[in-house]
C-alpha cells in the first residue's frame, strides 16, 4: 500500500490518495470522521480547533459502502481558509506581503526550510510544515485501523505523561472509554487534573509544554515484518513512521530506554509451550523481536517536543533584515500531546496494516481474513 497527502495549512483543502488497499473493506465517512475528531480534540489545544470541524469526504474508490480495489481520494475542508483567501494567494511579487513571517521561529521548520527552499516569506515554508497535515495522515490511517480490525487487530493510544506530570503507570484495555472521555487521554483523573493545571500556567506564561504518548496494538499475528533484510524490519518501519510526525523526538519499543540500563535476564521474555501454543508470561520486548512481530501486544513510546510557537517568544533574527528580534507569534497550540496519540495510533496502524498485506497478500478482504486465520493456527500448532 502507498499514499500520498497535500494541501498546506490555510489552504482550500487537505487531499488524500490510497492505493492498494484490498476490495471488499467496508468503508465509510463513520470510520474516518470520529478519527478525525479525536485529533481535533484535547485539552490544550488553541482556537484553530474551535474553527474547524474536520469531515472526510470520500471521491474514489469506495461504492455501495465497500472498497471496489482502486485508488481512495479523500479530502478535509480547511474551514479556516476563507479567512485566509488573501493572504494565501498573494499578487506575484507584491510587497510587503501581507502577514509575511520573517522572525523565524526557533523549533520550527522556519530558518531550515526558508534556506532550503529559498523563500524569504516563511509562511511559504510554515504552510506545509504545520501539523495540519497529520489530519490527512489520521485519515489516511484510519482506513488502515478499518482493515486491521476486520483483521482481529485492536489499538489504543493514550498519555503517559505531559508537562513533567506522570500518569498513574500500567494501561488496561477495559479503560479505554475512559481515555476516550478524558480531554488528556488518560484514565488517570488525578493525573488529568494536575495537567490541565499545568497547561494553564504554562498558556499564562507564554509557555508550551510536550510529553510521552503510548501506543498499542493487540491481536496481531507472528511474523509481520521480517530480519531477511534491514528494510523490511518493523521495528525501523513503525519508528520510521512515528518520527515523521511533527514534534516527535523520540521512540521506543517497550521501556527500551529502562531496559538499556538492566542486565539480559531481567529484560527477554522466557518461552514456555503448553495448550493452547507457545506462550509468554511477561512482554518486556514490546511484541517486536527481530523486526518481527511475536505475537504479543505490541507496545511503542513516544517521546513529543513542547509546541515551537511561543507566546513569550526566544530571540531569533529577522531573515529580511538579519538583525535581531523576538521568534513571530502565531495563533497556536500550547499543547498537542493528547492529539498526537491519535496522530500516532493512525500511523502505526498505516505500517501494520501495509505489514499485514506484504505477508498475507489479499486482493480482497475475505481471502486475506482466511489466511491470517490460518497464520494464526499454525503459529499455535508450529
Ligand atoms: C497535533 C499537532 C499539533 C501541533 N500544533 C502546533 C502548533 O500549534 N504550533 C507549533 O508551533 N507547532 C505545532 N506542532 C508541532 C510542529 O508542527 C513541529 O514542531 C514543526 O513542524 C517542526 O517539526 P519537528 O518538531 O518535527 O522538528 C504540532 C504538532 C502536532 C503533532
Ligand atoms: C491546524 C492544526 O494545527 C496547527 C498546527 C500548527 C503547526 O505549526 O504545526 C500551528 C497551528 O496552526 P494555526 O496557526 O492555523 O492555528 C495549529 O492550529 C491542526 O492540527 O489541524
Amino acid at each position: 500500500m502507498r499514499f500520498l497527502t497535500a494541501g498546506e495549512s490555510h489552504g482550500p483543502q487537505l487531499t488524500a490518495i490510497i492505493e492498494g488497499l484490498p476490495s471488499q473493506l467496508p468503508l465509510g465517512k463513520a470510520d474516518i470522521d470520529p478519527w478525525l475528531r479525536k485529533r481535533q480534540g484535547g485539552y490544550g489545544r488553541g482556537r484553530r480547533m474551535v474553527i474547524e470541524t474536520d469531515e472526510a469526504q470520500i471521491l474514489s474508490g469506495v461504492r455501495a459502502g465497500r472498497t471496489t480495489g482502486a485508488p481512495i481520494t479523500l479530502a478535509i475542508a480547511n474551514k479556516d481558509h476563507r479567512n485566509w483567501t488573501e493572504i494565501m494567494s498573494p499578487e506575484p511579487g507584491g510587497e510587503p506581503r501581507k502577514k509575511a513571517l520573517t522572525d523565524a521561529r526557533p523549533g520550527h521548520a522556519d530558518l531550515a526550510g526558508g534556506i532550503k527552499y529559498r523563500h524569504k516569506d516563511l509562511r511559504d515554508v510554515l504552510e506545509r510544515a504545520s501539523a495540519r497535515e497529520t489530519a490527512a495522515r489520521v485519515a489516511v490511517g484510519s482506513v488502515a485501523l478499518k482493515l486491521l480490525s476486520e483483521l482481529g487487530v485492536q489499538g489504543a493510544n493514550h498519555v503517559v505523561s505531559l508537562g513533567g506530570i506522570e500518569a498513574r503507570e500500567g494501561f488496561d484495555w477495559n479503560a479505554l472509554d475512559a481515555i476516550e472521555d478524558s480531554d488528556l487521554r488518560t484514565a488517570d483523573q488525578d493525573a488529568a487534573e494536575q495537567m490541565r493545571e499545568r497547561i494553564d500556567r504554562a498558556k499564562r506564561d507564554g509557555d508550551t509544554l510536550g510529553g510521552i504518548l503510548e501506543v498499542r496494538f493487540r491481536g496481531l499475528p507472528v511474523g509481520l515484518g521480517s530480519y531477511a533484510h534491514s528494510d523490511r524490519k518493523l521495528d525501523g518501519r513503525i519508528a520510521g513512521a512515528v518520527m515523521s510526525v511533527q514534534a516527535m523526538k523520540g521512540v521506543e519499543i517497550g521501556r527500551a530506554f529502562d531496559q538499556a540500563r538492566l542486565p539480559g535476564s531481567g529484560v527477554h521474555d522466557a518461552v514456555y509451550y503448553d495448550q493452547p501454543g507457545y506462550r509468554r508470561d511477561t512482554n518486556r520486548a514490546g511484541g517486536l523481536e527481530a523486526g518481527m512481530t511475536n505475537g504479543e501486544e505490541l507496545i511503542i513510546r513516544v517521546a513529543m517536543k513542547p509546541i515551537a510557537t511561543l507566546m513569550s517568544p526566544l530571540p531569533t533574527v529577522n531573515v529580511l533584515t538579519h538583525e535581531a528580534s523576538d521568534a513571530a507569534r502565531e495563533r497556536s497550540d500550547t499543547t498537542a500531546v493528547p492529539a498526537a496519540g491519535v496522530v500516532l495510533q493512525t500511523v502505526v496502524g498505516w505500517v501494520l496494516a501495509d505489514a499485514m498485506l506484504e505477508k498475507f497478500g489479499g486482493d480482497t478482504l475475505p481471502e486475506l481474513q482466511e489466511r491470517v486465520a490460518a497464520a494464526q493456527q499454525y503459529a499455535l500448532q508450529y
